[in-house]
């Protein structure tokens, strides 16, 4: 895959979130983009290894929050220092994308912006860049908000919803190779989150995609709808803008920070947004969010641990554990069970079931004393 010829294209990798979803494993500390899940690092280091196959190294920026600063140099040591956004603390993706606009806007006012999360996983890498370098393209030439949708299979509540219209704009029904099978939809409405109710509707009714949180957009189109959303969010930008590379820069920053009401893209900006369009992204796709999605696409084996070793079943099916090295665990008569070990902290939790670890997650947040294993 070559990179794509256009110095105007620059990707934002976020990486601000918290991450519980995947605790006892993912902390505060230690988020999941902090996390290594493959040979060759943490999510982070992938996501960028992956959008620079498509985008210059000098044009990519991590976005993240100023505690985790260190993890992303640890993650990317020789990540150009001058294209990590610090924020001052965690105020939401409309916020998080505000803010990078901002600096790519002032680098490049011509500049069009691939938004991706920092800790998601692609199994078609090709693929992926093809739809991306497509949005890219598709971008310049209608000057709308492209979003990537994913096929849903089942009515995931984690999940924001686009919906498209119905019929195809190009793509599928289109004969040229040139577009091969990336089809390319207008987006009706946007839903972030729904009940179990509204999501198996959506999932029934076949004009529901899932959000992959991935976007591609100008500076100019995105900074009209920020304008027009969250305008009081788009003035104290503007305010940003003219401090950027001064010495004010970061307390002009913290300042416009310590007001800002936390809200995400999708319900800041998206849900509002005219002449939004989704591309149908097919290159195998998992935000990882819980420790069955982590099972699900072989990244735990049934009755090892990570590296295979160390894990004794009797009687016992359907057993994955992840578990530090050197500790011997032993199973006996028990089936369809998840065990996440980790030095002060572990999880037994039935399979199928580990998306309630969030509750753990949050009861340990109103418990006192408790707070040191989030
Ligand atoms: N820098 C920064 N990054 C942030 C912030 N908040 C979230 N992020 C990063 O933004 C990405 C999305 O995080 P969340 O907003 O926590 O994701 P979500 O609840 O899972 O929902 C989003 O992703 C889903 C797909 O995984 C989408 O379906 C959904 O619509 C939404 O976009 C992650 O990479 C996270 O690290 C922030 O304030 N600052």
């Amino acid at each position: 895959m070559k990179q794509i010829a256009d110095n105007h294209v620059y990707a934002v990798v976020m990486a601000g979130g918290s991450g519980s979803k995947l605790w006892p494993l993912s902390r505060k500390k230690s988020p999941k983009q902090f996390l290594h899940f493959f040979d060759g690092g943490t999510m982070i280091r992938k996501t960028v290894e992956r959008i620079a196959g498509a985008v210059r190294m000098e044009n990519i920026f991590i976005i993240t929050g100023k505690q985790h600063w260190l993890l992303v140099n640890e993650s990317l040591p020789d990540f150009d220092p001058g294209n990590i956004i610090i924020e001052p603390t965690i105020r939401d993706t409309a916020t998080c994308i505000a803010l990078a606009t901002t600096f790519i806007r002032k680098r490049d006012p011509d500049a069009v912006t691939i938004v991706l999360p920092a800790d998601h996983l692609v199994l078609d890498e090709e693929q992926f860049l093809k739809t991306i370098t497509k949005g890219v393209g598709l971008a310049r030439e209608q000057r709308g908000l492209i979003t990537v949708g994913i096929h849903p299979d089942r009515p995931e509540t984690r999940y924001g919803y686009i919906q498209v219209e119905p019929s195809v704009m190009i793509g599928e029904e289109n004969d040229d190779p040139a577009d091969d099978e990336i089809a390319l939809f207008r987006v009706k409405t946007f839903a972030e989150k729904p009940d179990t109710a509204t999501a198996e509707q959506f999932l029934q009714s076949r004009d529901f995609w899932w959000n992959s949180g991935v976007f591609i957009w100008h500076v100019d189109d995105i900074s009209r709808e920020y304008r027009r959303s969250l305008p009081d969010l788009f003035e104290d930008m503007q305010n940003v803008h003219a401090f950027i590379g001064t010495e004010r820069q970061d307390s002009v920053i913290e300042d416009v920070y310590s007001w800002i009401h936390p809200v995400s893209i999708a319900y800041g900006i998206m849900e509002k947004a005219e002449k939004v369009y989704m591309l149908a992204g097919n290159f195998g796709w998992t935000d990882l969010g819980s420790w069955d999605e982590v099972i699900k696409v072989g990244l735990g084996l049934e009755g090892r641990d990570m590296d295979g070793s160390e894990v004794i079943m009797i009687d016992s099916k359907e057993v994955f554990v992840r578990k530090p090295h050197g500790k011997a665990v032993v199973t006996v008569g028990v089936d369809d069970i998840i065990v996440v070990d980790t030095p002060d902290a572990l999880l037994i939790c039935k399979a199928g079931e580990s998306q309630k670890v969030v509750k753990a997650v949050e009861m340990m947040r109103r418990e006192p004393g408790l707070e040191g294993f989030l």
